[in-house]
């Protein structure tokens, strides 16, 4: 140890004596220090400042599960009902009779989300919104295209084969029913009384500026506001918060704070899609973030069909 500091004074000197060849006006000491020095600490300060923007906000008050967790069986939380429900038929076996939030990784592996992850790309590879947001439904065809949609089956028709394969519809045929197990199994409902609904779609979020309001995902909102259908809400993330993207964690407003979720690849996030369950995305600052929702609706009206290749 006595060495090290016996070096580091003899380069501080040789600094100084650089530095008064140089000018002869006086400088304050601290930037007699070497070059070095201040490189590290502007990164330092740069660093600090960087994660303070991406990280603080003062309204979030709890974070339900990180990223770096794992949780193989799902952690609930339970919410009150809101009284939504009350304005709607109610389905035995399937209405929410408690209402809550919970969080599993346990229902869909890495691999079977990295596959899905790349389904996405491809498909969204296609075309994909001028905005920061992007959305491909496979139910109906649709992909975000510049300001848009298309459908996909229609403007590519056959050459969809070329693109999706029958096991990439199988795989999510089967993550869509171990989601609905999952959801079944944690409220206390009967699986069978439970619909796919729509929209089902793959998102994908970058930090480009929005073009169209299709591009505004961050919006407060209650699911079975804005889709009417929904009875329960799931989310599938494809992406590493804090690693493929910063911000875009997923945020339940409630009355006493924000409660967050960070998105973590093969997690499923779900909940009861009434106003219990206000929510919104934050901001991607970096990065690229793909998420899956998939939901489920008590009225077989309003059911579909899991998607399939024309
Ligand atoms: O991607 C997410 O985390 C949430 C998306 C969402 O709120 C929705 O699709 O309604
Ligand atoms: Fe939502």
């Amino acid at each position: 140890m006595p060495i090290q500091r016996r070096t580091i004074l003899k380069s501080t000197d040789r600094k100084g004596i650089h530095l008064q060849l140089q000018s002869a006006t006086p400088q304050p000491s601290f930037w007699k220090r070497p070059p070095g020095y201040l490189l590290v600490t502007a990164i330092g300060v740069c660093g600090v400042v960087g994660w303070l923007y991406f990280n603080f906000d003062s309204e979030i008050t709890e974070t339900l599960v990180r990223q770096d967790e794992v949780v193989q069986q799902p952690k609930i939380f339970t919410v009150q009902c809101s009284e939504d429900y009350d304005n709607y038929k109610r389905y035995p076996g399937c209405t929410p009779q408690t209402c809550g939030r919970a969080v599993t990784d346990g229902v869909v592996t890495h691999e079977e989300a990295l596959v899905l992850q790349r389904l996405a790309e491809r498909g969204l590879s296609l075309a994909g919104s001028d905005g920061g947001a992007s959305i491909l439904d496979l139910h109906s065809g649709a992909l975000s295209m510049g300001k848009q949609f298309v459908n996909i089956y229609r403007y590519f028709g056959e050459q969809i084969k070329d693109v999706f394969s029958e096991d990439d519809f199988q795989l999510y045929r089967a993550v869509r029913a171990r989601i609905q197990g999952v959801i079944a199994e944690t409220f206390g409902l009967d699986p069978s009384r439970m619909y796919l609904t729509k929209p089902t779609f793959f998102s994908r979020i970058n930090g480009s500026v929005a073009r169209t309001t299709h591009d505004e995902y961050w919006h407060p909102h209650i699911d079975k506001v804005t889709y009417g259908s929904f009875d329960y809400t799931s989310l599938l993330y494809l992406s590493d918060y804090g690693r493929d993207f910063g911000g875009g964690r997923f945020v339940f407003m409630d009355a006493d704070g924000n409660r967050t979720v960070e998105p973590r690849a093969g997690r499923v996030s779900f909940f009861s899609s009434g106003s219990e369950n206000l929510h919104r995305v934050e901001k991607v600052g970096w990065g690229t973030r793909f998420a899956i929702t998939v939901s489920f609706t008590c009225d077989q009206a309003h059911a579909i069909a899991d998607p399939s290749l024309p």
